[in-house]
């Protein structure tokens, strides 16, 4: 579709939603506009947009969509501002906010304007921060939750999902009070979980020195996501309170359990506790991307030689197949080591296999 796309906030979600719209209407126009200078001439430096504007209100003007990909406390005070400027009567306002019930409500007042807001949120993500952490592929294969309100045209929903098909995720629409009470579960909750895990190793690290060293593994894998941005989790919080507040109430409910059966040395109950987590977990769809996107990850035995990671990314460069991590395993004492190479897709990991196998001898296994 042709048309002019203004996106406030060029950071890994504005930036990735730009590269992705795109890719399925090369003939749109992209206009971005940061707070942060820097990340605006970062991404008309990646071109990542093809434009910047220096207000709101310039790059607002004319426009056909607007996307805004602020932290959801920003959200609001940026609605505030789009109510006030000279908007065409045909704009769709969306954002990609990971909070729906208090967007959605201050949205009202562009409703009173006769302009048109969908809620929305992408359901994947990173740890990173940024407009350089932005890719077009991001959101494929993940859900895009909508939150249209019921005065909204389906006319009106289509139309955004066709801006955003270049993003490959899937659409779901969902009442703003249910996004935030299952995405408080999926994803806000395991945040805090997540912080609070650093915070006890953190304070216990003061007086035991090898807690740095051995957190490795389980531990890093658990508390990745504790590397977000604060000012972004910050504001989830504050907006999806209530929720999270219940939250904490059940999960404490839930550990006053776990010691209960602890105390009685009730192995049976630690048992089921552990069995009946592993087999919900277990259950989860693998190939759909979550809240927590999915990596694919491949083991590789490797000799403990220098050049050794260079010589296997250089062949998966070889046959253009992109990683999305990779590491040393470091806790085993034999010649080989295990190296982690993690893949966006589960065909990535398939070719990556392959390609090995046909360049080296070393063997793989793959992680579940
Ligand atoms: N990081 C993630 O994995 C996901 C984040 N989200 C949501 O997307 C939104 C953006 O998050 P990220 O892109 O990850 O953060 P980010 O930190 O990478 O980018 C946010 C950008 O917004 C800019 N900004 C802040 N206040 C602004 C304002 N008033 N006007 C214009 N620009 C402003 C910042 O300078 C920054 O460049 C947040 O609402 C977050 O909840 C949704 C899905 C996944
Ligand atoms: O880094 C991760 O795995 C995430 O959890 C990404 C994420 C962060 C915020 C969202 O609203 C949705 C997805």
């Amino acid at each position: 579709m042709r048309g002019k796309i203004f996106i406030i906030g060029l950071g890994l979600i504005g930036g990735s939603l730009a590269l992705s719209i795109k890719r399925s209407h090369s003939e749109s126009m992209i206009i971005g506009f940061d707070v942060n200078k820097e990340q605006g001439r970062l991404a008309e430096m990646l071109g990542v947009a093809d434009g910047i504007s220096s207000t709101i209100e310039d790059g607002a003007r004319d426009a056909d969509l607007i996307l805004i990909a602020a932290p959801v406390q920003e959200t609001q005070k940026i609605i505030h501002i789009l109510k006030e400027c000279e908007l065409k009567n045909t704009v769709i306002i969306s954002d990609a906010g990971s909070t729906k019930k208090e967007i959605v409500n201050c949205a009202k007042v562009l409703k009173e304007k006769g302009i048109t807001f969908i809620g929305g949120h992408p359901m994947a993500g990173s740890h990173k921060s940024g407009v350089t952490a932005a890719k077009a592929l991001l959101f494929e294969n993940a859900f895009y939750l909508l939150t249209p309100e019921e005065h909204v045209s389906t006319a009106e929903v289509e139309r955004l999902k066709e801006w955003l098909t270049g993003t490959k995720a899937k659409f779901l629409t969902l009442s703003p009070e249910e996004h935030d009470y299952i995405t408080g579960i999926v994803s806000h909750f395991p945040h805090m979980v997540a912080a609070s895990l650093v915070h006890q190793a953190e304070k216990t690290s003061r007086s035991q020195k090898l807690i740095p060293r051995l957190a490795a593994g389980g531990f890093r894998d658990i508390t990745r996501i504790a590397s977000s941005s604060p000012a972004m989790w910050r504001d989830i919080l504050l907006q999806n309170k209530e929720v999270l507040l219940k939250l904490m109430e059940d999960w404490q409910e839930e550990m006053e359990n776990v010691k209960s059966i602890l105390r009685q040395e009730n192995s049976e109950g630690i048992f089921e506790y552990f069995l009946r987590a592993k087999l919900f977990r277990d259950e989860l769809p693998q190939k759909e991307k979550g809240a927590i996107p999915a990596f694919y990850d491949l083991f590789v035995d490797v000799p403990d030689y220098p050049g050794v990671i260079s010589e296997i990314t250089g062949y998966l460069a070889k046959e253009e197949i992109s990683i999305t991590n990779i590491r040393i395993l470091e806790t085993r004492e034999e010649i080989y080591g295990v190296l982690v190479i993690s893949f966006q897709t589960e065909e990535d990991r398939e070719r990556a296999i392959n390609c090995l196998e046909q360049y080296t001898s070393y063997e793989t296994t793959i992680g579940l």
